[in-house]
């Protein structure tokens, strides 16, 4: 049987992550990059069509986004609808609208992936502090970014969050008043999280667990772009093959 090449449109071509992941599907055998779209973009069409306006994108097997928190929901939702298989790497997706994306691309019987973070390190941290939150479920995590990040928490922290709320048995239960708001955080499932902006990081978070007499930190550092393209990589070689809109690029991994 002859391998067909699968198409492949970037929404968010001209962002950090958009410039690293058109370097990479136009350099990965299989793949052919035929349009992206960013709204401040000059068109052109030299290499692959680059528009300004969404609905100008050619039809393509495959959507990757990495744009901003305020659109990706519709962007999932006009690709969806358009037949295109979605990976998903911007973050501010809340949960409820997951799932409405989860019941359309059902409907439409269309594979996907929403990744809260393409870096292994952070999906092994992910891992590693689910299974360490049954025996330490007091946890906090702190997340630390560059200046240029819209949106707190991270998405990956919500995630990781959401994981330690999941394995515990017991959420942290201090009596404390916050004399500034927001010195203890931002908690989602009972669990705080830190966020940290700062030039000269990239994206970093740690998780910080306490028991009587001992402390377990993981940490996990992504120092460069680059770390996110091998989870890239693989959800465009899976994602044509998914039959459900998955979340965690962890449910992928062989
Ligand atoms: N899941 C993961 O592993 C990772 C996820 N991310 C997430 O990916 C997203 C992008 O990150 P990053 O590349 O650093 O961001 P950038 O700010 O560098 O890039 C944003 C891109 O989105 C475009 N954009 C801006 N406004 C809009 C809009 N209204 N509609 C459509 N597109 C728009 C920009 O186009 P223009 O230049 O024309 O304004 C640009 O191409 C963020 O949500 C970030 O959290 C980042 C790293 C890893
Ligand atoms: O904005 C970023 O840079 C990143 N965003 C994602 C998030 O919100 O978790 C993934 C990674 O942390 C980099």
């Amino acid at each position: 049987m002859i391998n067909q090449v699968k198409t492949v449109v970037i929404a968010g071509c001209t962002g950090s992550m958009g410039q690293q992941t058109v370097q990479l599907i136009q350099n990965l055998p299989g793949f052919e990059l035929v349009g992206g779209y960013a709204p401040h973009a000059i068109p052109q069409t030299s290499d692959y069509l680059v528009t300004n306006q969404l609905a100008e994108l050619p039809q393509a097997d495959i959507w990757i986004d990495f744009t901003v928190p305020s659109v990706v929901f519709q962007n999932i939702k006009y690709a969806i609808t358009h037949g295109y298989h979605p990976v998903v790497g911007t973050s501010g997706l809340s949960t409820s609208e997951m799932h409405e994306l989860q019941t359309l691309a059902a409907t439409k019987e269309l594979g996907g992936l929403i990744a809260p973070n393409f870096g292994l390190s952070a999906v092994l941290l992910i891992q590693f502090a689910k299974q360490a939150a049954k025996y330490f479920p007091e946890a906090e995590v702190v997340e630390m970014h560059h200046q240029d990040k819209q949106d707190a928490p991270s998405g990956t922290a919500i995630a990781t969050a959401k994981a330690i709320s999941a394995s515990r048995t017991h959420a942290n239960d201090y009596d404390e008043i916050e004399t500034i708001p927001g010195a203890r955080g931002g908690k989602v499932d009972g669990v705080p999280i830190h966020s940290i902006r700062l030039p000269g990081y990239v994206a970093h978070e740690q998780v910080l667990f306490g028991g009587p007499g001992e402390a377990l930190t993981i940490r996990q550092d992504s120092f460069d772009r680059q770390s996110f393209m091998s989870g890239v990589r693989l959800a465009c070689q899976k994602v044509t093959d998914l039959n459900t809109l998955v979340v965690g690029l962890e449910n992928i991994l062989d």
